[in-house]
C-alpha cells in the first residue's frame, strides 16, 4: 500500500471506501474499496478533496480481487453450476443452473483451500438443490494477489471442477413391501405411500407393486419381476435385520445383486442396504446398473433417516461406493429433534 498523488492514481486500487457528501442530497461511499481509478474519477476525486490517495500499485503479476474472482469462479462450474453474476468486493457467487443433486469434489475443494489467500465455501454434496439455488462463494483475501496465488490454487484443483449439479434422471420405481403380515393383510402396508412420497420428490414413480411376504424365494421373485419391468431403482422395504424371517438382504443378493453395504454408520438407518443389478452386454460390459435398495423399518416412522442422505444420488443414477457410505458416520447422527426441520440441521452434514 502507498500514499500517491490523486493525479498519479489512474489504474491503481483504493484501499479505502471515499465517501462523498453532498448537503441535503445524499452521503455514502462515492468509490469502494478495490475500485480501480480512471482518468473520469480523479477530477471527481479532487472536488471531493482526495488530494493525496491510498492505493495498490497495480505492478506486473498481481492479480485483482475481481478479476481474481472470475479465475475462483471458473475452478468451481462444473455442469449444471452458472456464476451468479459479476464479482462485488471481490466475492463471485456460484449458483445451480438446474435442479438436481450437488456433487462437491472435496478433495479438491480441500487442496484449493489449503492453498493461501484464496478460499472456496460451499454448500454440504449429496443434498438436492432447485435452480437458481446458492451453490458457493468463492473470493481471493487481500485486494490484490500475486499471479502465482492463483496459479497454485488452480494447480491444487488439478484441472477439475469443484462442483457439479447432476440432474435427476431415474424415472421409474418398484416397492417391494416384505413382511408375512403385510402379505396377509394382517398389517395394511403403510411403507409403499412412504417410499412413494420420497420417490416422488425427485420426479420417480412407482410403477411396479408387490407384497412377497418374508419368504426368500417369494421376494427374490419379486426382485425378479420389478427387474423385467424394466425400473430404474428397485427399492425393497422392511425384512432387514437379524431376525430369522429378515431374508430381504439375502433375497437380493441372490437375485444377483453386486452389494455395495449392507450397513450405514448412520441412525437411524444403520441396517440400510445399497446393491446395483449390473446388466451386461455380449461383451460383458456393463451397459446398465439398476440401483437396489434395503430399506430398514426406521425409515417407514422416522422424517429422516440414511435414506434421505442416500436417495438424492440414487435419483441422479450417482454411481456409490463403499466410501460414500463410510463418509457418512461424521453426521449420521439423528438428533431427533421435535419438530423435525432436515433437510435444515446437522442431520448427515
Ligand atoms: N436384536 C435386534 N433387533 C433389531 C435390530 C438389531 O440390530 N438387533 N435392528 C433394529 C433396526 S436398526 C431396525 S431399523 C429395525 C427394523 O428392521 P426391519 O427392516 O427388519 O423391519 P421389520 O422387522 O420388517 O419391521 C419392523 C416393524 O414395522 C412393521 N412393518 C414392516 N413393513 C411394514 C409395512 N410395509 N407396512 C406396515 N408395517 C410394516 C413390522 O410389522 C414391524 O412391526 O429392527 C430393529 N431390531
Ligand atoms: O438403525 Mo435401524 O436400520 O435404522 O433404526
Amino acid at each position: 500500500m502507498k500514499l500517491i498523488k490523486t493525479e498519479e492514481a489512474v489504474g491503481h486500487i483504493l484501499c479505502q471506501d471515499m465517501t462523498q457528501i453532498i448537503a441535503d442530497k445524499s452521503k455514502g461511499p462515492r468509490f469502494k474499496k478495490g475500485h480501480v481509478v480512471t482518468e473520469k474519477d480523479v477530477p471527481v476525486l479532487l472536488s471531493m478533496g482526495k488530494v493525496n490517495l491510498y492505493v495498490w500499485e497495480m505492478e506486473p503479476g498481481m492479480v485483482h480481487e475481481n478479476d481474481a474472482a472470475h479465475r475462483l469462479a471458473e475452478l468451481c462450474l462444473g455442469p449444471g453450476c452458472v456464476a451468479a453474476g459479476e464479482p462485488s468486493e471481490g466475492k463471485i457467487g456460484i449458483n445451480a443452473a438446474c435442479d438436481g443433486v450437488l456433487l462437491v469434489n472435496s478433495e479438491r475443494l480441500r487442496a484449493v483451500n489449503a492453498t493461501d489467500e484464496v478460499m472456496v465455501a460451499t454448500r454440504k454434496g449429496g443434498f438436492a438443490v432447485h435452480e437458481g439455488d446458492a451453490l458457493a462463494g468463492t473470493r481471493v483475501i487481500p485486494l490484490v494477489v500475486r499471479e502465482e496465488v492463483l496459479a497454485a490454487a488452480e494447480a491444487a484443483a488439478a484441472g477439475e471442477k469443484l462442483l457439479e449439479v447432476r440432474p435427476f434422471s431415474a424415472r421409474t420405481a418398484a416397492v417391494i413391501a416384505t413382511g408375512s403380515e403385510v402379505a396377509s393383510g394382517l398389517i395394511e402396508d403403510a411403507f409403499t405411500p412412504v417410499m412413494e412420497a420420497k420417490l416422488a420428490a425427485f420426479g420417480i414413480e412407482v410403477t411396479c407393486r408387490a407384497t412377497p411376504g418374508d419368504e426368500m424365494d417369494s421376494v427374490v421373485a419379486a426382485i425378479d419381476g420389478a427387474r423385467a419391468a424394466g425400473v430404474d431403482v428397485v427399492v425393497c422395504t422392511g425384512g432387514m435385520s437379524v431376525d430369522p424371517d429378515d431374508n430381504t438382504p439375502g433375497a437380493i443378493k441372490r437375485a444377483g445383486a453386486r452389494i455395495v453395504t449392507y450397513g450405514s454408520p448412520v441412525l437411524p438407518g444403520a441396517m440400510l442396504l445399497v446393491g446395483y443389478f449390473d446388466e451386461k452386454g455380449a461383451d460383458g460390459a456393463v451397459m446398465r446398473s439398476v440401483p437396489v435398495l434395503g430399506v430398514p423399518g426406521c425409515a417407514m416412522y422416522n422424517k429422516a433417516t440414511v435414506l434421505d442422505l442416500v436417495l438424492p444420488r440414487v435419483a441422479a443414477g450417482v454411481p456409490l461406493a463403499k466410501a460414500d457410505f463410510v463418509e457418512l458416520g461424521e453426521g449420521g447422527l439423528c438428533l431427533g429433534c421435535k419438530p423435525c426441520t432436515f433437510p435444515h440441521c446437522p442431520f448427515g452434514r
